[in-house]
């Protein structure tokens, strides 16, 4: 596929916020894969319904506390796998550490994802347009992961009736946005027919997605973080007390101007 933006795919600001990283998860690729392998076996791909009653043509299944479903009930999260009973397979603390500093390369510090929603893509398949709306927290970013075959990202605006703009989307690539661009509507054109020495020809991405935390106070974070769980530093927000979590919520509903206070990647 010819490159849209050949010359400075090491950092490629897409708008204010949003930011595509070109080959930032090349290292540790098929390390991701195996993560992935792993994930289907106790949680399957599978092709979800959408409200409407159409079947996606992307197939998913998802890594972390919360998992995103979609049904003829609406779009959402769940601690649950709906094919299974079971909670979605615990997120790996690397997996998450991929996440977590691919954010904060893009200017985003302190990303804890709780969700990863894993899209797989079979020639033909695509994304509409669409924003990534479900979670409760909109100040932390998106970090999506592209492994194997190259697909053309649709990168729009505020508006569902934006032109959006096509960027190839390498393996490894990881493309970052938050702040300004939170709700940007983007999507991924119909994917075509190739292959990868990685994944023959399916193409996989990683969302990484925080849902319900809001980040507290830096004391608080400092506090709560000695309670973290071993091994579990980075797929469970930190247990806050009561009285933390009142001063949280507090600070998160008076403060309104300190959303998007990380806005300043890109
Ligand atoms: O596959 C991609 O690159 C984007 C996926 C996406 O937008 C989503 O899962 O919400
Ligand atoms: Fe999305």
């Amino acid at each position: 596929m010819r490159d849209l933006f050949p010359d400075d795919r090491e950092r490629l600001s897409l708008d204010p916020g949003a930011v595509l990283l070109g080959g930032f998860a090349l290292p540790v690729d098929r390390y991701l894969l195996e993560v992935i392998t792993h994930v289907a076996e106790t949680a399957p791909f599978r092709h979800l319904e959408t409200p409407g009653g159409r079947r996606m043509s992307v197939a998913m299944t998802n890594v972390g506390r919360l998992g995103w479903v979609s049904d003829r009930h609406g779009y959402r999260y769940s601690p649950l796998d709906p094919l299974t009973g079971r909670p979605w397979p615990t997120m790996p603390p690397d997996l998450a550490a991929l996440a977590t500093n691919a954010a904060a390369t893009a200017g985003f510090p302190n990303f804890a994802p709780e969700a990863c929603l894993i899209n797989r893509y079979a020639s033909g398949a695509k994304l509409s347009l669409h924003q990534d709306r479900d979670e409760r927290n909109l100040d932390q970013p998106i970090v999506s992961v592209s492994l194997g075959v190259d697909a053309r990202f649709l990168w729009g605006g505020q508006s569902r009736t934006d032109r959006p703009r096509r960027v190839a989307l390498h393996d490894g690539d990881v493309v970052v946005w938050g702040g300004p661009a939170r709700l940007t509507y983007h999507g991924v054109d119909t994917l075509i027919e190739s292959s990868h020495p990685l994944t023959g020809t399916l193409r996989y991405n990683l969302t990484f997605r925080t849902v319900t935390w809001a980040r507290p106070r830096r004391q608080i974070c400092i506090r709560a973080r000695h309670r973290r769980p071993v091994g579990e530093r980075f797929d469970t927000p930190p247990v806050l007390t009561g009285e933390e979590v009142k001063q949280d919520v507090r600070l998160d509903c008076t403060l309104p101007g300190m959303r998007h206070r990380e806005s300043r990647s890109g």
